[in-house]
């Protein structure tokens, strides 16, 4: 058994999420104890400073290594926060915090921004691993994505290995469905004849970043998000508006693909309000229709990219909290039932930082992370760099 603190700020860059978990076994025979699990935000001028580089401001080189060390400084408080209580961990695997990502021309070729003609994607996280291992006395796993990236994959999403091997079933075909800033998807066949090989997985667009954008714009910045969907409930969705946005291509092209802020972001929120002006909707109308947009791009991705539709969904992240969203998904999915990974027992709130503490264990251990048929490289490869305390 091996004790190891998985931390992770998502794409929705509201805080780090730390686990401490206990791990033993590899494979099928894996298993994760949560010791403890918390979110710890960032201070107010740090997270702007994410944002706005996340959005396209222009830094120098120096600011560029303040932002990446002050990143890892919270990371490094995180993990010893977590640990408050408990028992030492003796590994870290740190996520870091993407601020920039382009998927490969061949494998996807939809990009936000920055068209370059390198075949390969590009993908940065700061936060860096080494000073993280420097200021915790724990050696550090970090730079997760590169390995996979540099042999031509997506280099995202990289927790479906992890989903298959803690939430896959005997006989039930399984969607793990992530709700974070982007939405992504883990099909996971019944676990028989080659069901590692049948798995699918992609990320499936916006998950809660259009609607985080939205209320800030329409509050004033006064809020960061609609708790528990209440506000989008209390209107109706523009059907209209959803065909249309769903006409977008990124939802029309083939997995695997990966996708970011640089596209689900600022400039794509002021498209949806430009192209909502002539509708004259409601602030509840508008988050009510944005929320309708990632359910069925959500519901449509399953119908229209999988072998076959699964018998049950799992949600997970924080949008699995917004249960007028969750509401919507079940709607669209008609009989299937949805539920959140933590009715199987698995936090859905820490499930991406757990991933991170298993995928660092893997990577300690000699054990490849991805999943080439999610991440489209041609096979598999150990993730992370480990920096030695
Ligand atoms: N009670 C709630 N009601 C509605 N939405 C919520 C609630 N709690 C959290 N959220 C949403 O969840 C978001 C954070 O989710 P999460 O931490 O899973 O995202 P992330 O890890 O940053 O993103 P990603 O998975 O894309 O990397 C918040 O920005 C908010 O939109
Ligand atoms: C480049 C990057 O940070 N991608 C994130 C993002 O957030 C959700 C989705 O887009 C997913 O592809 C990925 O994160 C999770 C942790 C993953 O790799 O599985």
């Amino acid at each position: 058994m091996t004790r190891i603190i998985g931390l992770i700020s998502g794409t929705s860059v509201d805080g780090i999420d730390a686990a401490l978990v206990d791990i033993s076994g590899t494979d099928l025979d894996l298993k994760v104890e949560l010791l403890a699990g918390q979110t710890y935000p960032y201070p107010a001028e740090l997270r702007e400073s994410i944002l706005a580089v996340c959005a396209g401001k222009v830094i120098s080189m120096a600011e560029l290594a303040e932002l990446d060390d002050a990143i890892a400084s919270s990371f490094a408080q995180a993990a010893e926060n977590i640990q408050t209580g408990h028992q030492p961990a003796t590994l870290i695997g740190s996520h870091g915090q993407t601020v920039y990502h382009r998927p490969p021309i061949k494998a996807g070729g939809i990009r936000g921004t920055g068209e370059s003609n390198s075949p390969l994607g590009y993908t940065l996280q700061l936060g860096r691993g080494d000073l993280i291992a420097h200021l915790t006395g724990i050696t550090t796993v970090s730079n997760f994505r590169v390995a996979d990236i540099a042999i031509g994959g997506h280099g995202a999403p990289l927790v479906p290995r992890v989903d298959a091997y803690l939430l896959s079933h005997p006989e039930e075909g399984r969607c793990i469905q992530n709700l974070g800033g982007i939405g992504n998807v883990a099909y996971i066949p019944p676990r028989r004849d080659n069901w590692l090989e049948k798995m699918r997985g992609w990320d499936t667009g916006p998950g809660n970043s259009l609607l985080d954008l939205a209320v800030e714009h329409l509050t004033n910045g006064a809020k960061t998000y609609d708790e528990d969907g209440k506000w989008a409930a209390t209107g109706s969705p523009c059907q209209p508006l959803v065909e249309q946005w769903l006409q977008q291509d990124y939802f029309h092209l083939p997995p695997p693909k990966s996708t970011g802020r640089e596209l689900f972001g600022v400039d794509y929120l002021n498209q949806c309000l430009k192209d909502a002006g002539p509708y004259q909707l409601s602030p509840a109308d508008f988050l009510a229709t944005l929320t309708e947009l990632t359910a069925a791009s959500i519901a449509h991705s399953y119908q229209t990219f999988l072998p076959q539709m699964p018998q049950r969904v799992f949600l997970c992240g924080g949008g699995s909290r917004n249960l007028y969203l969750k509401q919507r998904i079940q709607s669209l999915l008609k009989t299937i039932p949805v539920l959140t990974t933590h009715d199987v027992g698995l936090s859905a709130d820490f499930k991406e930082a757990i991933a991170f503490a298993v995928l660092a264990y893997w990577r300690q251990l000699g054990i490849p992370g991805n999943l080439p048929s999610a991440t489209g490289a041609p096979h598999e490869v150990l993730l992370g760099e480990i920096h030695p305390a």
